[in-house]
């Protein structure tokens, strides 16, 4: 059995997130097909792909928004079955949007404690009520806390979108390109607090990001999906000399 094969069989078993064989359709189109993949708490795993590769439909799955054709995504070894987004914020599995989703005329506090009532809403028994202002701190956020999300730069509007996500307390975050739209220095800051945010919160983060240097650096497990599918997986170092993934992002064989 390869790492990552034994690596989903874990998360299967264990508390983590394990996407089991599935498959979404859209008429002819299959978006996802086949695709297994494992993130255990505590492991930050990147999914990359060109564009159409079926990335945000496999976030749209396993977070709830889309019931797969076939296959299972289970939590802590529980399947999520067909569901909805706040049963799958109950189950553990908060996420971000590739469009930034935040309440524009309200403060960023305010956008995080949105999130932390519907924490106490949810039947999530046993979990400690993350601290507003520790996530605030933890994302640097806190010299800001009063000013209006929509009034903020577009980076630290995904930093609010992160945190608004975090006050679910996530067993498992899910961050659709956290990246996008920050210059070189910002996205370098943002390594450091998606691993703060594991070491703080002992999630497991699923990142899907264009920006291949931020991605490569974050990921202690990539996956690379292409068509529906996942090509390959494996350590980012192994991942970025792969011939295949060489092939669907530069369109040519790697040399030898
Ligand atoms: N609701 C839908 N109906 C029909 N086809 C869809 C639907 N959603 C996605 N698709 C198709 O599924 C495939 C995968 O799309 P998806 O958006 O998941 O890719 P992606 O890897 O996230 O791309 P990008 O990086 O551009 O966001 C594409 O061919 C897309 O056109």
């Amino acid at each position: 059995m390869d790492v990552a094969a034994s690596t989903a069989v874990a998360a299967n078993r264990g508390s983590g997130l394990f996407v089991d064989n599935v498959t979404k359709q859209f008429g002819g189109v299959y978006a996802v097909r086949d695709v297994t993949l494992s993130c255990e708490v505590g492991q930050i795993v990147g999914l990359i792909g060109p564009n159409g590769a079926g990335k945000t439909t496999l976030m749209n799955l396993i977070s709830g928004t889309l019931t797969p054709t076939s296959g299972n995504v289970y939590l802590g070894g529980q399947p999520l079955g067909a569901t909805s987004p706040e049963t799958c914020a109950e189950a553990g599995i908060a996420r971000t949007f590739q469009n930034i989703r935040l309440f524009k005329r309200l403060t960023v506090r305010e956008n995080v404690e949105v999130a932390s009532i519907t924490f106490r809403r949810l039947k999530r028994e046993g979990i400690e009520v993350p601290n507003v202002d520790e996530i605030l701190d933890l994302l640097g956020l806190s010299a800001m806390a009063d000013l209006k999300a929509g009034h903020l730069p577009y980076g630290h509007q995904r930093r609010v979108e992160i945190a608004r996500a975090l006050a679910l307390a996530p067993r498992v975050i899910l961050l659709d390109e956290p990246a996008a739209g920050m210059n070189e220095q910002e996205s370098h800051a943002l390594i450091s607090s998606v691993r703060m945010i594991r070491d703080r919160f002992g999630c497991g983060i699923v990142v899907i990001e264009h920006d291949l240097k931020f991605i490569m650096e974050v990921s202690e497990l990539l996956y690379v999906m292409h068509l529906g599918a996942v090509i390959v997986s494996g350590p980012p170092e192994e991942v970025r000399h792969d011939e295949r993934v060489i092939e669907v992002y530069l369109g040519r064989k790697a040399r030898k």
